[in-house]
Formats: C-alpha cells, structure tokens, sequence
C-alpha cells in the first residue's frame, strides 16, 4: 500500500478535544480521531464509522450513521479510544450510485436490492486501510463499537484481540425502520 501521512493535530470537538492524523490511499482520504490520552490506553475503545455524508453531515433520517458518529465521539471522549472515519461513501459505492439507490429505494427496493441493481455488490467495503491504521498507531487489543458482524471479522482476521463488543444502536425512526430490519434479518447486524 502507497499510503501518504499526516503529522498529528489538535482537534478540540464540542465532543470535548482530540487529537487527529489523516490517511491519503489513492483517491481516499482517511481519518483517525484520538482521545488525548490515547496512547495511554491499553485496549482503546475503537469506532471504525463508514462515511454517510448524508447521515453524518445533513441529519437524514434514512439511516442511523448520524447517531452513530455522535455516540461514539461522545463515548471516546468520555472513555479513551479512537474513531476511524473510514471515507467509503454508500458502502464504498460512491455518492452518485448511492443517491441512484437511494431513487430505487423511493420505488420499493430495500438497501440490497437496489445494490444489486445498479451492478454492485450489497456491501463494496474494503477494511485493509483499518489494518494499516491500527499498525501505524500500535492497536493490538480493543474494544469495537459496532453491530456489524464483517468489521468484527475482519479485526480478528488481522490477529488484534477483540475484549468487547460495544452495540452501536440509537433510537429508531419511521425513516429508517426498513433499512435497519435489512442490516438485520439479510445481513446479519446485531440489532
Ligand atoms: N449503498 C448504500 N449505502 C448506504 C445506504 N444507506 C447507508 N449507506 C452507507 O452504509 C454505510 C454505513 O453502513 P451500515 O450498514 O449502516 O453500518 P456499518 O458501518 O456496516 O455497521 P456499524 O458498525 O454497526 O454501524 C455508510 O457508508 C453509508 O453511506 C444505502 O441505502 N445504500
Ligand atoms: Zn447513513
């Protein structure tokens, strides 16, 4: 992997302050946001968040990336750890395609559905930057913030000891009731 460095900067969040570095892999650039403390740690507690521009940045109620994010920096803040803000827009499909889906979902497809559609796979996501980052920064023991099976799997297949599964489940809306019954019931989400 060419993967180009920051320097690490400060980054004071009304989360409360943190420190972050970012990653440039090929056209991708990634975040890693620290709690001051963080080398501190033992067994960080670790968010690796899939970006949702239109969860984490517009409020859409579509989803639950949103609440996500903000319960985890909220959580790291308090506890000491580390969130990944992975940039693979639309599970790595891409603003464009994902907003396509999002029209193939106004006519009654679910999440997958609509993937499958436009000639995807229902998950396009590729975690080996995760693995560079927790390398980079020395993360050999954790503690994961997710309902997601495949992060769970693709952690322990780097050989980092997961301690605990920390649930990352928010409130519910009318919104986004199916999208969260397809993460469960077709794949596999602990919820
Ligand atoms: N292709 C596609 N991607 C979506 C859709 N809705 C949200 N996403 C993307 O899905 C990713 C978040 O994935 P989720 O399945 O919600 O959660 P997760 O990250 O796999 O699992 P957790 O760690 O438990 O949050 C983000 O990259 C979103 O942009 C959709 O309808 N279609
Ligand atoms: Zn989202």
């Amino acid at each position: 992997m060419n993967i180009i460095q920051s320097n690490i900067a400060k980054l004071p969040t009304k989360y409360g302050k943190f420190k972050i570095k970012a990653y440039k892999d090929g056209s991708q650039e990634h975040l890693a946001i620290m709690s001051q403390d963080f080398e501190l740690i033992d067994a960080p507690y670790v968010r690796i968040h899939s970006e949702c521009l239109t969860g984490d940045t517009l409020g859409s109620l579509k989803c639950d990336c949103q609440n996500q994010l903000d319960l985890s920096l909220k959580f790291i803040s308090e506890h000491g750890g580390l969130v990944i803000y992975h940039r693979q827009e639309g599970r790595n499909i891409g603003l464009v395609n994902k907003i396509n889906a999002y029209a193939l979902q106004d006519l009654g497809r679910n999440t997958i559905e609509a993937n499958l559609e436009l000639g995807f796979k229902e998950d396009e996501r590729d975690y080996s930057i995760v693995g560079y980052i927790f390398e980079d920064l020395g993360i050999k023991t954790l503690k994961l913030i997710t309902n997601n099976p495949e992060k769970l799997d693709y952690v322990k297949s780097l050989g980092v000891e997961i301690k605990e599964r920390i649930p990352a489940i928010t409130n519910s809306n009318k919104y986004n009731e199916g999208y969260l019954a397809t993460k469960k019931e077709k794949m596999g989400h602990l919820l």
